[in-house]
C-alpha cells in the first residue's frame, strides 16, 4: 500500500505496546547518542527525498535478520529499517523513528508473528539497560547467530571460502561429528528456533547489494561521519583503516583492550562498539550457511558451532559501573542502549553475585558519606566509576574507586565501610582519572588498603590480577578458549612460540607448559609486571615478557634471530597492526593461532595472512559473552608449503 507521499511500501498498521523483551525498550527519546540523557537519534537528520518511508510512518515489517547491535532488520520497499527488540523471522508493526539515506530506525509497536526463538528476558531492566542486547533470544539461537556472524564476516570481509553447512537433524545432532568439537549442541526444537532466530532459512536468501554496503546500525555510528561509515562498510579495499576506526575509536584505552564486554571506556557495549558492517548475518545471499546445523565436509574453512555455556548467567568476574545522580541521589548502573544515561540497577544477572554486592555496598557508602558523582557534561563531581572484580576460583575480591580528583575525601571511612560490608575483600584501590574522556581508568592507581592484586586460577595456572590489567571476564569460557588455543597451537614440547598481545601472560603461561620457549609481548607495563609475577608464582621459567607494541617488538625479535614455530595473537577489537602481519608473514611460522573478539577485523587480517602464504583451516566461535552480541573466535592457520621453483 502506498502512503500519501507516494513513498510506498510502508503498509500502515495501528497498535502500540509490545511486551517486555519484545519491544524496543527505551529507544526514540531523542537527542544525540553521546549526550547524557539521550537515547536514540530520532529525526535529527532532515527528511530525505525519495525514501519509501518517513518519520512517524507506521509500517509492517518482516524481520529478515539481526545486526551487530542485536537489532532486527526489516525492509520497507527495499529500504532497511533497524528495530530493537525484533527477532529474525518475526512480523511486526513498527513506527519509523528516523531515516538516513540508506537505512533508518523504527520502534516496534506490535508483534504480529512471533519467532520460536523468542523468550522472556529474565532481567527486570533488560528493556532499559544497554548492558545485554539479546536476552530475549533463546540461548541456542544466540549461539547459532554468533557462529553465523563469524562465517559471514569471513566470507564478506575476508573473501574467504567457508564450508557449507548441512541441516541439523531433529534431535539436534549431525553426522558430521568431527565438526562438533565438543560444542554445546543445539537440540531439537531449539535448533530450529535457533536457525530461525539467526535469520536463516528463507530470510537468509533475502540479502541484497544495498544491504551489503549498509552502515553501522549502532547509534554511536550516527556520531561518525557518514562518509567514514560508508568507507568502512562498503569497501574491502580499504578495510584496515576503516575497521580500526570502528574499534573503540581506534585503539586507545589499552589498559583494558577494548575486548567485547571489557568496556575500557564508558558507555555500554552497544554504544561503544560500533558494528563494522551492520551485521548482515542471516541475510547475506552469498553466505554459505543454509540452516542451523553442522558444516558439511569439504573445501573451505570449518566454522563449527559456537562453544557455549551450560548455564549462561552470572558468568562475569568484573563489573565497571558508571556512577551518576538522580534527583541528587547517587546511582550506579550501565548505560541505556546507545546513550550515556545511567540505568540504576540493584542486580545484574550476568555478573557474579559478589560483584552485585560490592557495587551495592559502594553505592550505599557513597550516599552515606555524601559523595557526589562525576558529571561528564560539566566535568564536575567526584566518583566516576566503581570497578569490582572477583576471582571465581579463590573468591578474592577487589574494589576500585575511580575518581575525578587526586584526593579521595573520607578515605579512611571508605576503607572501613568497604571492609565491613564486603566480607573477604582483599584489595581496595583508588584510580585517578581527571580527564574529560570516556576511557574509564586514569594513569594513577594507588592501593588504599590490602593487596595490589587478587589471585585466580585458570586450569592449574595461578594468576595475579591488578586493578588495570586485562583479564578475561568469563573464567569458565576462558578455559574453553585457551584450551582451543592450545589445541590449535599443536605443541609437542620442542616449539618456540610468540604470544602477541599477551596481557598478564595468561595464554603464554598456558602455552609454556607444552612449549620449549614462549615470548610474550604486551603494551601495558603493569600487565607485563603481572605476567612476570605470574610466571614466577607458577614456577614457569621458559616464558619471557617484554613491554611494547607487538608491531615494534616482534620485528626486533626477528632481527635478533628468534624463529617461532607458532605465533599466537590475541589483539583488541581493532585487530592486528599491519606491520605485525607483515612480520608474521616474513617469520614464516608453521602455524598462527588468532584469538579474536571482532569477527570483522579477524576476517580482514586472515585475508592478509592468506595472501601472505597461510591457509585458514578452522575458526571456532566461543561464547565468552552470553546474552550480548559480542562474538569471540579462535582461528587456526597453517603455512602453505612452498614448492621449489626451477
Ligand atoms: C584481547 S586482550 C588479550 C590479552 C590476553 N591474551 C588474555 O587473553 O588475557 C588484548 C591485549 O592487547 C594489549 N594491546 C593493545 N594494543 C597492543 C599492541 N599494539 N601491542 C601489544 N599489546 C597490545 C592490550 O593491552 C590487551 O592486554
Amino acid at each position: 500500500m502506498k502512503n500519501n507521499n507516494n513513498r510506498g511500501g510502508s503498509a500502515r498498521s495501528g497498535g502500540s505496546g509490545g511486551k517486555r523483551g519484545s519491544a524496543a525498550g527505551s529507544y526514540g527519546k531523542g537527542g544525540s547518542s553521546r549526550g547524557r540523557g539521550a537515547s536514540r537519534p530520532t529525526a535529527a537528520a532532515a527528511e530525505i527525498e525519495g525514501l519509501p518511508v518517513a518519520k512517524n510512518d507506521e509500517v509492517t515489517l518482516d524481520i529478515i535478520g539481526m545486526n551487530h547491535s542485536g537489532e532486527g532488520v526489516g525492509r520497507a520497499d527495499g529500504y532497511t529499517l533497524f528495530v530493537a527488540g525484533a527477532l529474525p523471522g518475526e512480523k511486526i508493526s513498527a513506527k519509523v523513528l528516523m531515516t538516513k539515506k540508506q537505512y533508518g530506525y523504527a520502534k516496534m509497536q506490535k508483534l504480529l508473528q512471533r519467532s520460536p526463538a523468542r523468550v522472556e528476558a529474565p532481567c527486570e531492566i533488560f528493556d532499559r539497560c544497554g548492558g545485554c542486547q539479546i536476552q530475549h533470544m533463546d540461548y541456542a539461537a544466540q549461539l547459532e547467530w554468533k557462529r553465523q556472524q563469524v562465517a559471514d564476516s569471513l566470507q564478506r570481509i575476508g573473501k574467504l571460502n567457508v564450508q557449507s553447512f548441512v541441516a541439523q537433524s531433529a534431535n539436534g545432532t549431525s553426522d558430521e561429528d568431527e565438526n562438533l568439537e565438543g560444542s554445546t549442541r543445539v537440540s531439537g526444537d531449539t535448533a530450529r528456533a535457533g536457525a530461525h532466530a539467526a535469520g536463516l532459512g528463507e530470510a537468509s536468501r533475502q540479502g541484497d547489494a544495498a544491504y551489503e554496503v549498509s552502515p553501522a546500525a549502532d547509534p554511536a555510528a550516527s556520531t561518525q561521519s557518514e562518509a567514514a561509515e560508508y568507507a568502512l562498510e562498503a569497501s574491502t579495499d580499504q578495510p584496515r583503516q576503516t575497521l580500526e576506526a570502528e574499534a573503540f575509536g581506534g585503539g586507545e584505552g589499552h589498559e583494558d583492550s577494548g575486548q567485547p564486554g571489557e568496556e575500557s571506556r564508558t558507555g555500554n557495549a552497544a554504544a561503544e562498539q560500533t558494528p563494522e558492517a551492520a551485521g548482515t548475518a542471516g541475510y547475506d545471499e552469498n553466505a554459505a550457511v543454509s540452516s542451523g546445523g553442522q558444516a558439511a565436509a569439504g573445501e573451505g574453512i570449518l566454522v563449527p558451532p559456537t562453544l557455549g555455556m551450560s548455564e549462561p548467567w552470572r558468568y562475569r568476574n568484573k563489573a565497571q559501573v558508571p556512577m551518576g545522580e538522580e534527583s541528587g541521589r547517587l546511582i550506579g548502573g550501565f548505560y541505556a542502549r546507545g546513550s550515556h544515561r545511567i540505568v540504576d540497577m540493584q542486580t545484574c544477572i550476568i555478573q557474579h553475585e559478589a560483584n552485585d554486592e560490592m557495587v551495592e555496598a559502594v553505592k550505599a557508602i557513597g550516599r552515606e558519606l555524601g559523595i557526589s558523582a562525576y558529571d561528564e557534561e560539566t566535568g564536575r563531581g567526584l566518583l566516576r566509576h566503581v570497578v569490582v572484580k572477583v576471582a571465581f576460583a579463590t573468591g578474592e575480591k577487589m574494589v576500585v574507586l575511580v575518581t575525578n580528583s587526586d584526593r579521595l575525601p573520607k578515605a579512611e571511612q571508605w576503607i572501613e565501610a568497604i571492609r565491613e560490608r564486603v566480607p573477604g575483600v582483599r584489595s581496595i584501590c583508588h584510580n585517578v582519572n581527571t580527564r574529560q574522556t570516556n576511557v574509564i581508568f586514569g594513569d594513577k592507581t594507588t592501593v588504599l588498603w590490602g593487596e595490589e592484586v587478587i589471585h585466580d586460577y585458570i586450569g592449574d595456572v595461578k594468576f595475579a590480577i591488578s586493578a588495570r590489567s586485562f583479564y578475561q571476564v568469563n573464567p569458565a569460557q576462558t578455559e574453553v578458549l585457551y584450551g582451543k588455543t592450545l589445541e590449535y597451537a599443536g605443541l609437542t614440547g620442542s616449539e618456540t612460540v610468540i604470544d602477541a598481545y599477551c596481557g598478564i601472560g595468561t595464554i603464554s603461561l598456558f602455552l609454556a607448559q607444552k612449549a620449549k620457549r614462549v615470548y610474550g609481548v604486551e603494551i601495558v607495563k603493569e600487565a607485563i609486571e603481572d605476567a612476570r609475577k605470574n610466571a614466577e608464582i607458577n614456577g614457569i621459567t621458559n616464558a619471557e615478557f617484554e613491554v611494547g607494541a607487538s608491531e615494534d617488538v616482534i620485528p626486533r625479535w626477528r632481527e635478533l634471530g628468534i624463529t617461532p614455530d607458532v605465533i599466537v595473537v590475541d589483539p583488541p577489537r581493532k585487530g592486528c597492526d599491519a606491520r605485525l602481519l607483515e612480520t608474521i608473514i616474513e617469520m614464516k611460522p608453521e602455524r598462527v593461532v588468532y584469538v579474536s573478539c571482532n569477527p570483522a577485523t579477524l576476517a580482514r587480517d586472515l585475508r592478509v595472512l592468506e595472501d601472505g602464504g597461510f591457509k585458514t583451516v578452522k575458526v571456532q566461535p566461543v561464547d565468552m559473552f552470553p546474552q550480548t552480541v559480542h562474538v569471540e573466535a579462535v582461528a587456526l592457520l597453517e603455512r602453505l608449503v612452498e614448492l621449489p621453483t626451477d
